[in-house]
C-alpha cells in the first residue's frame, strides 16, 4: 500500500521539470496516475528539490483549508506548475491547461518524521 508520503511524491514532486511544452500536464498527469476513474480536476507539480520541499514542514505554520493545524508555508517562492482540467476534457481524455508559475506553497504535514502529505494552496 502507498504512503501517504509516497503518495504526495507522486502527485506532486517534480524536480526535474519542468518542460516547457504546453502538454506537460496532459503528459505528467497521465504518467503520475491522476486520470484513472476520473480526471482529477486540479493538480501542482513542485520544481524544486525533494530536501527543499520536506524543508517546509519546519517553516511557518498555518492552518489548513480543512480547519486542521498542521499546514506549513514555504517561507521561499517556488517554481510549480498548475494542472487545470479544461472545459472541453472528456474522461478518459482528459485535457489540461499548463500554467508555470511560481509561488509560496502551502502543505501539510504529518508523520514521524514529519513530511508533507497533502498540498493545499499555493499563494
Ligand atoms: N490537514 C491535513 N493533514 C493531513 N492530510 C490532509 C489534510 N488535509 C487533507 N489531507 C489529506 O490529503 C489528501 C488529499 O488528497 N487531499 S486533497 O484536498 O484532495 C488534495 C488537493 C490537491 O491534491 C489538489 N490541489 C489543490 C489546489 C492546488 O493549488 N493544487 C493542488 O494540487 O487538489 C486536491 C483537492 O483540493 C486526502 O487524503 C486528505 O485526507
Amino acid at each position: 500500500k502507498e504512503s501517504q508520503a509516497m503518495k504526495f511524491q507522486r502527485q506532486h514532486m517534480d524536480p526535474g521539470g519542468p518542460s516547457n511544452n504546453s502538454n506537460y500536464c496532459n503528459q505528467m498527469m497521465r504518467s503520475r496516475n491522476m486520470t484513472k476513474g476520473w480526471c482529477k480536476p486540479v493538480n501542482t507539480f513542485i520544481h524544486e528539490p525533494l530536501a527543499d520541499v520536506q524543508a517546509i514542514c519546519l517553516q511557518g505554520n498555518v492552518t489548513c483549508k480543512n480547519g486542521q493545524p498542521n499546514c506549513h508555508k514555504s517561507s521561499s517562492s517556488m517554481k510549480i506548475t498548475d494542472c487545470r482540467v479544461t472545459n472541453g476534457s472528456k474522461y478518459p481524455n482528459c485535457d489540461y491547461q499548463t500554467s508555470h508559475k511560481e509561488r509560496h506553497i502551502i502543505v501539510a504535514c504529518e508523520g514521524n518524521p514529519y513530511v508533507p502529505v497533502h498540498f493545499d494552496a499555493s499563494v
